[in-house]
């Protein structure tokens, strides 16, 4: 008997239904070579869905992304939808579906390929061997503390509310030392906790944790300083751990050190091996349709789902060394070609990664 597993497709909008195809296609191999059976079930999320089913996020999707063993997501938004943020509140959406799932961890590798180091815009010894992970807290913080506007005496007032209880902080700075554990054993938790409350509690509760992974050099460091540092010399970097908001806008900022947000995986873990995995970036509207977005983003996360949700280490590694043999022969789509007249297209791309994966050499 085949081993079966059951994957929720989500490809949302703008180029999130273009960069999917390449990860099934790239999926569908792996299904191949391994003798195993993915069952892939697509849903509805974002604006797609708030034109069809008049909601971001229909209990189908919910359904669909709770019976599969992992899900794999596009991207969703786009301008058609963004005047009405009601899809990126924490009951609908992008938000919802993390909420939904209990994905309180996200995992957000940023490395540095030799052979990408001319595409960052930083200078090639600052950024080559860059390898680092950005663990961010994923379920609570400002993004999901209570919202309000009122009118106060000297005008409109608004409100985000930022709550931490010690078991979020907890569960997430103990994924922080565990990925820490498996690498260079050194964590570096970031915080605000000079100004934040909430700060000083994830502070005090990362301390208390850090007693169980003696093994693993935990340092603090202010978010703002980590963004100077994470430009300055990203290279002292391994594991970064952090909540909500912060992880969000160093993800984006470790993103650019290794050349292209259109590279750059993630996975959303809950309890367990379940997890959702998705590029980092958005539905790209500015391209849209063009058959020209970077599909390797996508293609990464895949294999990050077959390691961390399927225990198929053996067709990561497979994966990844074959997204990293395309561009060592010096194929690039326009994000991240030196000479765009020469960029090949999406599913170019796709095509190239599945012959580099089924063992095919690629030409130069
Ligand atoms: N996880 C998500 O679904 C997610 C994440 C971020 C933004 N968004 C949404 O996406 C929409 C657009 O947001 P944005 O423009 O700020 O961010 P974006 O990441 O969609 O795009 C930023 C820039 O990067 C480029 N880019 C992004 N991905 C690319 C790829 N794979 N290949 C080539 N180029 C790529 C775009 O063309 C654009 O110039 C908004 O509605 C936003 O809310 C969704
Ligand atoms: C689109 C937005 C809600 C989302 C976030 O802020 O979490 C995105 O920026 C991300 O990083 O996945
Ligand atoms: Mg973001």
């Amino acid at each position: 008997m085949k081993k079966t597993y059951r994957i929720a497709v989500l490809p949302g909008d703008g180029i999130g239904p273009e960069i999917m195809e390449e990860a099934v296609k790239v999926l569908s191999l792996v299904e191949k070579r391994e003798g195993v059976t993915f069952e892939f079930k697509y849903g509805r999320i974002g604006g797609i869905a708030i034109d069809t089913d008049g909601t971001p996020l229909p209990e189908e999707t919910i359904a669909i992304s709770k019976e599969a063993d992992a899900v794999m997501l596009g991207a969703v938004g786009g301008p058609k939808w963004d005047q009405n943020p009601g899809h990126l509140r924490p009951e609908t959406g992008l938000l919802g579906i993390r909420k939904a799932l209990g994905l309180f961890a996200n995992i957000r590798p940023a490395t540095m390929h030799s052979s990408m180091v001319e595409a960052s815009s930083l200078k090639p010894e600052v950024v080559s061997d860059v390898d680092l992970i950005v663990v961010r807290e994923l379920t609570g913080g400002i993004y999901f503390g209570e919202k309000k506007r009122y009118d106060g005496p000297n005008g409109e007032v608004a409100e985000d509310q930022c709550i931490y209880h010690e078991n979020e902080i907890e569960r997430i700075v103990r994924v922080g030392f565990d990925v820490a554990r498996k690498r260079q054993k050194r964590l570096v938790s970031v915080d605000k906790a000079n100004v934040l409350e909430s700060s000083r509690l994830w502070r005090k509760v990362t301390e208390r944790v850090a007693a169980d992974y003696p093994d693993v050099e935990l340092s603090h460091m202010l978010v703002d300083a980590c963004a100077m540092q994470l430009v300055r010399a990203p290279k002292q970097f391994d594991v970064i751990v952090t909540e909500n908001m912060f992880g969000d806008i160093l993800s984006d900022q470790a993103a650019m050190l290794t050349g292209s947000i259109g590279m750059l995986a993630s996975a959303s873990l809950a309890e367990g091996s379940f997890g959702l995995y998705e590029p980092v970036h958005g539905s790209a509207p500015d391209i849209a349709g063009q058959g020209i977005a970077n599909p390797l983003a996508t293609i990464l996360s895949a294999a990050m789902m077959l390691r961390l949700s399927f225990g198929m280490d053996e067709a990561a590694e497979a994966v990844e060394r074959a997204v990293w043999s395309v561009l060592e022969a010096g194929y690039r789509t326009g994000d991240i070609a030196a000479d765009r007249s020469k960029a090949i297209g999406t599913k170019e791309m796709g095509r190239l990664v599945c012959e580099a994966l089924s063992g095919n050499a690629i030409a130069q």
